[in-house]
């Protein structure tokens, strides 16, 4: 006959006090969670009265903006304007990121192309930036991407476009050449990499490791470290590469935690990039202006041709009217063998008037100037 020793204690193993303790704040845990489900449900009922609203007051063949990024930096900035822990500002604006999320999809789900294929960094970048209850969509290239938010297939876009080790991805830009779309917003993401193996892979006979020619760049010393002797396989995308190694027991693959969930892999050293604060920035590409949030940023490409003093004319006009450019690239334009295209990004936005001054000043001297778009920085 088994008999219990300690008379206070219950099935559970936890003392009789500290079940009594524990049921006290789980009761007022349980109350709480009853009043978050139903402001939830109230704040809802809000967005879909927006909505209305927003149908209300377009006609017919006008297409009614329900997502609109500028007021959702503006909650995102405010929750964290408000918050006093515990926790902190980033939690508490992810949870209300989802929130709104939920919300919009109420009103209208938004949908987003991606650069694919599943399981990449620009997938966790699109969650991240509009929230899981977006539909996303993967795609094959940039280029793709471009198209379907072009054709009106999706609503929005998301595309990497510059690492903070590895510089600018030079197949994003260059579609902006030729493209009409606006720039809506943009995203930054700490980029980790992983060296994951399948089930089969015997760990001691590793000959090959493949990933993103970017990723390996990344990680460049510490497989020299590690993995003098392995092959480097640059394939398409990081997902790429851990589909790859799925059946092959003498290969290793670089990714994000996210493929390695999405392929059932095993991550072997967690953190492997060269440099700790490892970042990519993405942009939210789409066919609306964004307008003033409040914190924006302003991305311009202007073609200049190839004389003396050209960069100068372009850069002081920033100057004169204390824009900071935080961002300027050159490519060469596919136009003239000898003229040049700078993307500029500077601190502002489009309706701000000492930005209407500098870009009137910068027209006079380009050849050509497109503002790609004015959006709200990147409140996480
Ligand atoms: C409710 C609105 O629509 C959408 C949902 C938002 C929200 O849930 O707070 C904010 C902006 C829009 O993307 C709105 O325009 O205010």
């Amino acid at each position: 006959m088994t008999s219990d020793n300690s008379k206070n204690s219950t099935v559970s193993g936890m003392s009789s006090e500290e079940e009594a303790k524990l049921t006290v704040l789980r009761d007022g845990i349980d109350d709480i969670d009853k009043k978050i489900a139903l402001l939830i449900n109230n704040r809802a009922q809000l967005a879909q009265e927006v909505a209305a609203v927003k149908h209300q007051f377009k006609s017919d063949d006008e297409p009614v903006v329900f997502y609109r990024p500028e007021r959702e930096a503006q909650v995102l900035r405010k929750i964290m304007d408000l918050n006093e822990g515990p926790l902190n500002d980033e939690e508490m604006a992810r949870l209300f990121r989802e929130i709104m999320s939920a919300c919009l999809a109420l009103e209208r789900p938004v949908s987003v192309a991606y650069l694919g294929p599943e399981g990449t960094f620009t997938q966790q970048a699109a969650l991240k930036h509009f929230g899981h209850s977006a539909r996303t969509s993967s795609m094959p290239a940039i280029d793709d991407v471009f198209r379907e938010v072009e054709s009106g297939s999706v609503n929005y876009g998301v595309v990497p476009v510059e690492n903070s080790t590895e510089g600018v991805i030079n197949h994003t830009l260059d579609n902006f050449m030729t493209s009409g779309l606006k720039i809506c917003g943009e995203v930054e993401l700490r980029i980790h990499q992983n060296l994951m193996v399948s089930d089969v892979t015997k760990i001691d006979s590793i000959t090959r490791v493949y990933s993103h020619a970017q990723s390996l760049a990344q990680c460049r010393k510490w497989l020299d470290a590690y993995y003098p002797h392995v092959e480097r396989v640059a394939v398409n995308s990081n997902s790429e590469a851990a589909r790859r190694i799925k059946g092959e027991w003498n290969s290793a693959a670089i990714a994000g935690e996210l493929a390695a969930h999405q392929y059932g892999l095993h991550i072997l050293n967690e953190k492997i990039e060269d440099q700790p604060d490892n970042s990519t920035r993405f942009l939210i590409i789409g066919s609306e202006p964004v307008p003033i949030s409040g914190d924006d940023k302003t991305s311009i490409m202007v073609a200049m041709k190839n004389q003396p003093g050209a960069l100068h004319s372009l850069l002081q006009p920033f100057h004169q009217h204390n824009i900071d450019l935080t961002r300027i690239e050159t490519r060469p334009s596919k136009t003239g063998a000898w003229n040049y295209v700078f993307f500029i990004d500077f601190n502002g936005h489009i309706s701000d008037y000492s930005v209407k001054e500098a870009l009137k000043v910068i027209d006079l001297h380009a050849a050509d100037v497109k503002v790609l778009g004015s959006y709200p920085r990147a409140v996480l």
